[in-house]
């Protein structure tokens, strides 16, 4: 719905093509993303997941948590809903079209995550919700499946893949696909995307400006917010790191991860089908 992911023959993502929602579309019609929120005092990394999830088109997003995170929160947001998390997690429900969690999460998450995943609703896990599982792997595996991604930068990668050697970046995603049985998303200048049936991608669309404390929870944002307009896993993950570069590289120096959100709406007017008018730079 929406996106079409672009590739070249070597597998480079190149610019998304978009169209616009249809004339009868509402919020509901767009996805509802669903954030986790992170404990009181370390919520910032949830809610720009959750910030750029709204920007890039999910129609509703809400970030879940306790009390007082979600008060913490209510302080800085007004476009996305809050909800308070409840012992059964009954408030996740049917419209709820992908979920991510894991920045600012804490390493106490794993079991959060593991009931999670048992609602297959699409996630995104990132941060914490891949450390959390640094010394059982398979305990997250046993989970996961195609419809999710994971999005560790090298460290969190060196935590589930110990015996993965990431010399070669492309094929270290793509044995730790085949194994995990998600789509894996390996960040760095460029980010290499594998799937469990073996498809793989590369973003070289990016920028150094980007290496800044939040720009990867930006990126699980983004992801999860396609994914909510009903975009699959690999698709949403390629797409994301390619608009993600393209923030970087509009944006350039002074770039926080807080400020990303500002240069979305350029990024996505860029990949308008119709673009041609547009002055937005390279179609690379
Ligand atoms: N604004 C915020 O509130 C932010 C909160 N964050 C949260 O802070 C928590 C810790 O996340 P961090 O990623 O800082 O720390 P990690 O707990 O992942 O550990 C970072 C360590 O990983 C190692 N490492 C190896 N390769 C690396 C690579 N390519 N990039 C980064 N580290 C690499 C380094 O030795 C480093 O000391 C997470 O919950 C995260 O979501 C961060 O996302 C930053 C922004
Ligand atoms: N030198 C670089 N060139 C291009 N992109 C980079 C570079 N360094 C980091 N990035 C990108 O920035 C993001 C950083 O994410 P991450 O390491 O998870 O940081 P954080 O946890 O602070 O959000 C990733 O998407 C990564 O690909």
């Amino acid at each position: 719905m929406g996106f079409t992911l672009n590739l070249a023959e070597d597998r480079t993502i190149a610019r998304p093509t978009l169209v616009p929602p249809p004339s009868d579309a509402h919020k509901y019609s767009r996805g509802h993303a669903m954030v986790w929120s992170g404990p009181p005092l370390r919520t910032g990394a949830s809610r720009l997941a959750a910030q750029a999830a709204l920007a890039v088109g999910a129609g509703l997003v809400t970030i879940i948590g306790d009390r007082a995170a979600l008060a913490e929160q209510a302080a800085h947001v007004s476009a996305i809903m809050l909800r308070e998390a409840d012992d059964k997690l009954a408030c996740i429900d049917r419209r709820v079209t992908a979920l991510a969690i894991g920045p600012g999460a804490g390493v106490g998450i794993a079991d959060i995550v593991c009931a999670l995943q048992k609602r297959e609703i699409p996630m995104v896990l990132d941060a914490d919700a891949i450390t959390a599982f640094a010394g059982d792997p398979a305990r997250l595996f046993e989970h996961l499946c195609a419809n999710d991604v994971m999005t560790p930068h090298a460290g969190e990668f060196a935590r589930l893949f110990l015996d993965i050697d990431l010399a070669d970046r492309a094929a270290a995603a793509y044995t730790a696909a085949q194994r995990s049985g998600a789509v894996v998303l390996l960040k760095g200048p460029h980010t290499h995307i594998a799937a469990p049936d073996g498809r793989v991608a590369v973003n070289r669309h990016a920028s150094p400006w980007l290496a800044t404390a939040g720009s990867g929870d930006v990126l699980t944002g983004l992801i999860c917010g396609l994914m909510a307009q009903g975009i699959s896993a690999f698709d949403a993950a390629c797409m994301g790191a390619w608009l993600h570069g393209d923030i970087g590289v509009r944006a350039g120096p002074g770039l926080t991860a807080d400020k990303m959100m500002d240069h979305i709406p350029l990024v996505l007017r860029g990949c308008l089908h119709d673009a041609s008018a547009d002055d937005t730079g390279p179609r690379t």
